[in-house]
């Protein structure tokens, strides 16, 4: 591990498979929305575990189906405390402050298509002390969250928690940096993201998900 991933927590909120990606049901069954929300989720680790087989991951959940796919990849599973993502966050962010890492990364687990290459990228970014990085989504949203330290801001996600976490890490005294990264763009949230931009991610996992939506 390098030493800068070595003062890095990797922190992903997950919700259980069954009762995730309520916004695709207008478009899918929930046996295929489970089933994408574990393909997507692997998918996420699997990169980051490419980027680094030590970077310290921990995902906060209350699903022993998303804790049995982490056991695998030697991934830390934390209890979801309930309240919802931003207390989720919170406590991944606490953890990481308490185990004394310099900076936490929050990423959701939803993510279409993460390039090896972006993750690189914002790993690589300096962590300037009392900074916060945000990699944005194409709507608002936040896709990749750097804060250094840890436990340095509130959490705002939700409609439009780009500008909310600006507007969070200014108020906290932190500098704030936007990196929009091409493939960090895209999390799956709504039908409309099934489309085309889905297409590169999942044909590379199309065979674990055709197996799984079926099986
Ligand atoms: N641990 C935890 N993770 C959450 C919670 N809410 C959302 N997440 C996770 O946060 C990430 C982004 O969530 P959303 O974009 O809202 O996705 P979602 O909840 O699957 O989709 P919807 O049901 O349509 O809102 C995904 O990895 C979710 O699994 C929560 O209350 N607890
Ligand atoms: O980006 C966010 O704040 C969260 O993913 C929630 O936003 P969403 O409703 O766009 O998923």
């Amino acid at each position: 591990m390098s030493e800068t991933n070595a003062s890095l927590c990797v922190i992903i909120p997950m919700k259980d498979p069954g009762e995730a990606k309520t916004r695709l049901g207008d478009t899918l069954p929930a046996k295929t929305r489970a089933a994408l929300t574990r393909t997507l989720f692997r998918q996420t680790l699997r990169v980051l575990k490419m980027l680094d087989q030590d970077l310290h991951i921990a995902v906060v959940t209350n699903s022993q189906a998303i804790a049995a796919i982490c056991l695998p990849f030697r991934v830390q599973v934390l209890d979801d405390p309930g309240g919802g993502l931003n207390d989720a966050v919170k406590a991944g962010a606490d953890y990481a402050a308490h185990h004394r890492f310099s900076s936490v990364c929050i990423l959701p687990g939803d993510l279409a298509d993460p390039a090896f290459e972006d993750l690189s990228a914002l790993f690589a970014a300096p962590r300037e002390a009392n900074s916060v990085t945000i990699a944005p989504a194409h709507d608002g949203g936040t896709n990749a969250l750097l804060v250094t330290p840890p436990d340095a801001m509130l959490f705002a996600y939700g409609p439009d928690s780009c500008a909310a976490h600006q507007i969070n890490a200014e108020g906290a005294g932190l500098s704030c940096l936007l990196m929009p990264l091409p493939s960090l763009l895209y999390d799956v949230d709504r039908s409309s993201d099934l489309g085309a931009r889905l297409t590169r991610g999942l044909d590379r996992s199309l065979g674990a998900f055709g197996k799984e939506a079926s099986g």
